[in-house]
């Protein structure tokens, strides 16, 4: 499912940096060569780059600095023909991953390759059939151009179901990443736009956005619902018309780009609450995958806790420890809120803070160290039986505060999604924290 790895070469030309591309293209990567780093910033803001490989002798601090700015995030490899130790540690200390020797040898490029084509291709875990319809929905929509909205609660898989679509969907250049919650609309603007010289104070200089940026790859814009007003209406218009202006500027940049969005607030609710667009949620979800919760994903809790805990046993070089019959029974009895992150980050726990030799039930623990058994419970559905004998007060207090928690602290969409003014909750959230209740914090 995997698209090629395009790998960036950057220095002065000369057989060793030849011979170092034939072999990247041998071991089945796309190949782009740059003469210097300013040069290797234009290929990157045109085509993207998974990893790069850079003159040891060529300012890799100031390159460095420039993708940081840029936010790309590329494995970076330093070099060089005979260079001294210290320019290598030099080039490691500014954030190279490793240092190459030139001439370079097949294994090294291959391995580095690998390296890369791992961390590209998270291991896709599961197969219950709610999955399986998400993942064939995934690739069939994938060829297509068309707008892809993916849902589902924090933490299930969203992000790593539109990596699934990118990379099925033969699209050269990467998937850009644009994060919508907790982020100033005028700052997310620009963002997304890009701007020219002179669009505020501090623009002191052109700038692409990520919408243009994207080029014909992939924009995936986490957390849509956190959009404002202002910034629904500009997405609508370029999808409507496939194109857009930066900030200030005149000219009119095409939209080449596949939109994905995904959500873990429920868009329809706000659409109803005035609080979202209805015809930028119809534009956005004219494909749309629902990522399951994990409690609904059966077995595949054990194979993804087996997962986890094989990976970070090798990745903090422990010894590998399978799970107990009751720590699995645990596991498979937990609504995880928090989905395959949180179970991820409970067996990561579990391996470094372990001593048996087994997982053990009480290993297994939440971040603030409470043990999951005293979080498990049986109502994470709604089951009207596990209501009964409860008050009224007490059920609506769950239901603000669950409801806040998966709007991330949003007081405006929790109280728009429970059809209560934004006061009403306010008032409700401040008796709860003057009673001692934890509250999520607001973005
Ligand atoms: N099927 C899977 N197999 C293995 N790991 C997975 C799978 N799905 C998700 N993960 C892992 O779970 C974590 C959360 O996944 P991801 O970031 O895609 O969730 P999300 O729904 O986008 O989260 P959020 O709503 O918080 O943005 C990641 O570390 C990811 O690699």
């Amino acid at each position: 499912m995997a698209s090629a790895i395009r790998m960036l070469l950057i220095g002065a030309p000369g057989s060793e940096f030849r011979l170092a591309a034939e072999l990247a293209r041998s071991a089945g990567a796309e190949v782009a060569m740059a003469d210097t780093p300013q040069d290797g910033l234009i290929e990157l803001r045109q085509g993207g780059a998974d990893l790069v490989m850079i003159d040891v002798e060529a300012d890799i601090t100031g390159f460095m600095q420039s993708i940081r700015a840029e936010r790309f995030t590329i494995a970076v490899l330093a070099c060089g023909i005979d260079a001294p130790a210290e320019r290598a540690v030099a080039a490691i200390r500014a954030g190279a991953r490793d240092y190459v020797p030139l001439p370079p040898q097949r294994e090294l490029i291959a391995a580095a390759i690998a390296s890369v084509v791992e961390r590209k291709a998270p291991a896709w875990i599961g197969g219950h059939p709610a999955l399986a319809r998400a993942l064939s929905l995934a690739a069939a929509v994938a060829p297509s151009g068309a707008p892809v909205l993916i849902t589902g609660e924090k933490g299930s898989g969203k992000e790593v179901t539109a990596r699934a679509v990118h990379d099925a969907s033969g699209r050269v250049q990467p998937m850009l990443v644009a994060e919508c919650a907790g982020v100033a609309p005028d700052v997310l603007e620009s963002e997304l736009f890009g701007h020219e010289a002179g669009a505020f104070p501090g623009a002191v200089a052109r700038r692409i956005g990520r919408l243009e940026k994207a080029g014909h790859g992939t924009i995936l814009l986490r957390e849509v619902g956190a959009l404002s007003p202002a910034l629904q209406a500009k997405l609508h218009e370029v999808l409507q018309k496939q194109q857009f202006r930066r900030l200030a500027g005149d000219e009119v940049v095409p939209f080449h780009a596949r939109l994905i969005a995904t959500t873990s607030i429920d868009l329809d609710a706000l659409v109803h609450a005035g609080a979202f667009r209805a015809d930028l949620l119809v534009r956005l979800g004219l494909v749309r995958i629902e990522v399951p919760p994990l409690r609904e994903r059966g077995d595949d809790i054990i194979a993804l806790a087996r997962y986890f805990a094989k990976r970070h046993a090798e990745a903090d070089g422990v010894p590998p420890r399978a799970f107990t019959d009751e720590a699995m029974a645990l596991i498979q009895r937990h609504s995880w809120p928090g989905n395959i992150r949180e179970l991820d980050e409970t067996v990561h726990r579990a391996i470094l803070l372990g001593r048996a030799a087994a997982i053990q039930p009480g290993d297994l623990v939440s971040a603030d160290g409470t043990p999951l058994v005293e979080l498990t419970t049986d109502n994470s559905a709604l089951d009207i039986n596990s209501l009964v004998g409860r008050t009224v007060e007490e059920v609506e207090r769950e239901l603000i505060l669950q409801t806040l928690e998966r709007c991330h602290g949003n007081r405006t969409s929790a109280s728009n999604i429970l059809g209560i003014s934004v006061r009403t909750m306010r008032n409700k959230l401040r008796s709860f924290i003057e009673a001692g209740i934890a509250v999520s914090p607001a973005p």
